[in-house]
């Protein structure tokens, strides 16, 4: 049967998708239809991915990335140091692609997306979304590449969820030689379903949220302020109580920090009363005039504002500048729903999991973090445990969840020994499934960020392409 062809709508959704354009190099399709978890159906929609390398003769080297709950298509960004030639992502062997996946920003369907019918954008609208409906339509983009097999399926924390989906789905099947699952679970927790609660519920609390319809609001305002405590609530599971401790401490921020607080509109008090008043609401976005009064404390007596404060304040204001509140709301529901057992096992009054898990059969390498409260190192015991050909290995690392997108160099470590014990064949020249393509450059779909992550993170050793 021919390969599926989609419409190629890259130009088309970088002019209605500011969010979109963030990603350079990637390339958007329409698909025409597609019937979610949920029942409603997806019609002309967008789905953004991006491709490093090209397929061998027996198209069957695909290295699928699954991006983080805030990530994009664009792996050099986010996982850059594990790009290039003999990395864990080599395009002179493997066919690379991360596919942006449902809710979020970056170009595929999302609440930011138009939806065609209606000519507005979906908003609060845009349907439940899960991952097993971002592995159904991830299937139709590399069908339309001309996919036929998968030798490998990565992804770490939301990322490993749908790693673990593709497993899951395939299983038996051929299709999906290895998986590589970091920082992750087979079904989100209660302690990740709460964590997403109450950051869903900064985002409500936010008078600019609106019901979700900001955008078109005559408030002209978006919930900055409630995005930006969600990320923030969010950043401290994402790294551990002891590296805020070493790196924050009780430290105040520099004069530096001061300044571009006071050039972010800082007032000055007035009188007593007033000065009262504005230590009392010191971070308050809503505080009359004034963004952030943290230059009070310059000249106060007792110290209210700390190094890990500005640097809680900084990582919000950074994310409202790259993300939107309702693509959080739509992506943090669909984590919730996470649970690999799902419409795959018999409801019955023991714990399906485990039985389900040592039905898997795909050799997996499991990595978690001994730090991680979010995704918690027991978490991944228990895939090791049960899934029957799973190699366990433990980051050391004190950062936290956050840990899969920092410690390049063991990560990278692991992946390789991995890939190379599990694809003996993807690395032997003489077997025929590997062309090593000294070229493989040419095969990138863009090579122009500049060295330069557009989200200004992961900033330590960007491949410079
Ligand atoms: C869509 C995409 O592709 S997004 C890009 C990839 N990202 C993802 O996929 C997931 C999102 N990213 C993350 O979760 C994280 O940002 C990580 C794990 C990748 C790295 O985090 P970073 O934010 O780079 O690192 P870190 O926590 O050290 O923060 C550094 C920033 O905080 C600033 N900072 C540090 N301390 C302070 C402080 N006390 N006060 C104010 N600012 C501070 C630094 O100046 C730096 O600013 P910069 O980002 O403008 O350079
Ligand atoms: N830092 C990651 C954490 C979620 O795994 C992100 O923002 O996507």
């Amino acid at each position: 049967m021919a390969n599926p062809v989609y419409r190629d709508i890259t130009g088309e959704q970088c002019k209605t998708n500011s969010y979109a354009k963030l990603v350079p190099g990637q390339t958007i399709v329409e698909i025409p239809e597609y019937v979610l978890e949920c029942g409603e159906t997806l019609r002309n929609f967008p789905v953004a991915y991006k491709t490093w390398g090209r397929l061998n003769k027996d198209q069957d080297n695909a290295f699928v990335i699954c991006h983080a709950l805030t990530g994009s298509s664009d792996v050099q960004d986010w996982w850059g140091p594990l790009l290039g030639t003999g990395k864990t992502f080599d395009p002179s062997r493997f066919f690379i692609i991360c596919i942006n996946f449902l809710g979020s920003p970056y170009g595929s369907c999302s609440p930011v997306s138009i939806d065609k019918s209606t000519g507005k954008p979906y908003g609060p609208s845009f349907p439940l979304v899960t991952a097993k409906d971002d592995l159904g339509i991830q299937k139709m983009i590399l069908d339309s590449l001309g996919v036929k097999g998968i030798a490998c399926v990565i992804g770490g924390s939301m990322g490993g969820m749908i790693a673990l989906e593709y497993s899951a789905a395939f299983n038996d099947t051929g299709y999906v030689k290895t998986v590589i699952a970091l920082a992750t679970a087979a079904r989100a927790s209660a302690w990740c379903i709460s964590w997403n609660e109450t950051q869903r519920q900064c985002i409500f609390s936010d008078p600019y949220y609106d019901d979700g319809y900001y955008y078109e609001s005559e408030l002209g305002h978006k919930p900055d302020s409630g995005l930006s405590a969600a990320r923030m609530a969010a950043l401290l599971t994402y790294r551990s109580r002891n590296s805020f401790e070493t790196r924050f401490g009780r430290k105040l921020p520099t004069n530096k920090i001061l300044e571009d607080a006071q050039q972010d509109g800082v007032r000055f008090p007035k009188n007593k009363d007033e000065e009262k008043w504005l230590l009392h609401n010191e971070g308050s976005r809503f505080q009359d005039g004034s963004r952030d009064s943290s230059a009070l404390n310059s000249s106060a007596k007792l110290q209210t504002y700390f190094t890990a404060q500005s640097y809680l304040r900084y990582q919000g204001n950074k994310f409202i500048k790259r993300f939107d509140a309702n693509c959080y709301i739509s992506i943090t529901r669909k984590l919730d729903t996470h649970d690999i057992t799902r419409g795959r096992i018999l409801e019955s009054d023991e714990d399906p999991l485990p039985h389900y898990l040592s039905t898997l059969t795909s050799p997996h390498l499991i990595i978690g973090i001994e730090s991680d409260g979010l995704f918690t190192y027991g978490e991944q015991q228990l895939l090791g445990q049960h899934i029957p050909q799973s190699q366990l290995e433990k980051l050391d690392s004190p950062e936290g969840h956050d840990a899969f997108l920092l410690e390049f160099e063991v990560i990278d470590k692991y992946c390789t020994q991995f890939l190379q014990l599990k694809l003996p064949e993807y690395f032997d020249a003489n077997s025929g499934k590997v062309e090593v393509f000294e070229n493989w450059s040419d095969y990138v779909a863009s090579t122009d960020n500049g060295g330069n992550s557009v989200f200004g993170e992961a900033e330590k050793n960007i491949t410079n392409w």
